[in-house]
């Protein structure tokens, strides 16, 4: 799939896009007042290409603001015809979907929750269906790459090209600052996986609160993702949705004059060069790597078979435990990450452990 997934790039449907894709605007409408007072002052910023507005919130618990419902696709409609910005809403189910494509929106996404569902993605997707609808995909709430690629694979298969995905973040398993764990690793698979496939960053429901904002815009352009969705509103501090999250049209701004952009390449011979020249280096210092972890791999396999003559069990909790505790002292004099070089430890332990208990297996 992924070397013959023929997704457009931005430009397509977005022609006159020369910066990242930025969207912006409430967490929800509210009001007609509000959707447009939030949007005339982003219209000002050129850095904004598209509108956001939530009209269908889908809330955890029932009894919060659920949202103002169909009436406002058509505050998104009085938007686009006086700010000329393209306008777009989440959808959560085929209903929705119908709604905002008869509306004639210009951007409709699917949400985290709906996203985890492969029924309700296949009924949005057969709405959409011969369509020239531009289709955003956000990541399930639980960091399942291969359910992000399904719902993807969904809507591509109804004939949609005009396909983003959105990094969300994802339902933290423990306390963390953040609302949504980032957990950039499944960004980087989806993107190996789907390397045509534009990817923006929703830093407003990773961050839960302002303060993160920056840092987590930031990492979204260092890892080279296409654009970013950031909720902005009027006034925050009245908002009836995700007060803490959002920011004034101002603020969005200041913040974006700090974001540094960065690209795929320099366009500079000088900087390829030296960085062929560093990416070689690295390439050697890698094969030594492997050459030193197959050395230690046939003296674990020595000490499994003597083990084995001996009856000795493979799993030498004491001395995994001091080798543990040797080598992340050393790793941290030597400025490595505490946790990188647990983890490899651990999992060079694990694999020895399996290696040992294959060779005591009886023929
Ligand atoms: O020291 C041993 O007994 C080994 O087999 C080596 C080794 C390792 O990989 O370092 C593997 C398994 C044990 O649990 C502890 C350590």
């Amino acid at each position: 799939m992924s070397t013959k997934f023929e997704i457009n790039p931005i430009k397509e449907w977005l022609p006159h896009i020369n910066n990242p894709l930025l969207i912006s605007g409430p967490c929800s409408l509210e009001s007609e007042k509000q959707a447009l007072d939030t949007a005339r002052l982003l219209a000002k910023d050129p850095r904004v290409f598209v509108y956001r507005g939530g009209v269908w919130k889908p809330r955890t618990r029932p009894g919060s603001f659920e949202g103002v419902g169909s009436i406002g696709l058509k505050w998104l409609q009085t938007v686009k015809q006086e700010t000329g910005l393209p306008v777009g809403t989440e959808v959560a189910n085929a209903q929705h979907t119908e709604e905002a494509l008869k509306a004639g929106l210009d951007v409709i996404w699917i949400g985290a929750r709906s996203t985890a569902s492969p029924f309700v993605v296949q009924e949005i997707a057969d709405v959409v269906k011969g369509s020239n609808a531009v289709v955003m995909i956000k990541n399930p709430v639980n960091p399942d790459v291969q359910l992000w690629v399904g719902a993807i694979e969904r809507i591509y298969q109804a004939g949609i090209k005009n396909i983003v995905a959105i990094h969300r973040g994802f339902t933290p398993f423990r306390e963390t600052v953040y609302r949504n764990y980032p957990n950039w690793k499944t960004v980087i698979e989806l993107r190996r996986l789907m390397p045509n496939l534009p990817i923006i960053c929703d830093p407003s429901h990773i961050a839960g609160k302002r303060e993160l904002l920056f840092e987590i815009a930031q990492k979204a352009f260092d890892m080279g993702m296409e654009g970013l969705m950031l909720e902005s509103h009027i006034d925050p501090s009245c908002a009836l949705s995700d007060a803490a999250q959002q920011v004034t049209p101002a603020d969005l701004a200041k913040l974006l004059d700090r974001l540094v952009i960065r690209h795929q390449s320099a366009n500079n011979p000088e900087f390829e060069n030296r960085l062929d020249m560093l990416r070689s280096r690295i390439d050697a210092i890698d094969s030594e790597l492997l050459e030193l972890l197959a050395s230690r791999v046939t003296i674990v396999k020595e000490i499994g078979k003597y083990k084995k003559e001996n009856n000795v069990t493979a799993l030498q909790i004491n001395r995994w435990a001091q080798l543990m505790e040797n080598r992340v002292k050393t790793g941290t004099k030597l400025d490595l990450n505490e946790t990188f070089v647990k983890i490899l430890f651990q999992l060079i332990h694990e694999d020895s452990v399996r290696m040992q208990t294959e060779i005591m297996e009886p023929n």
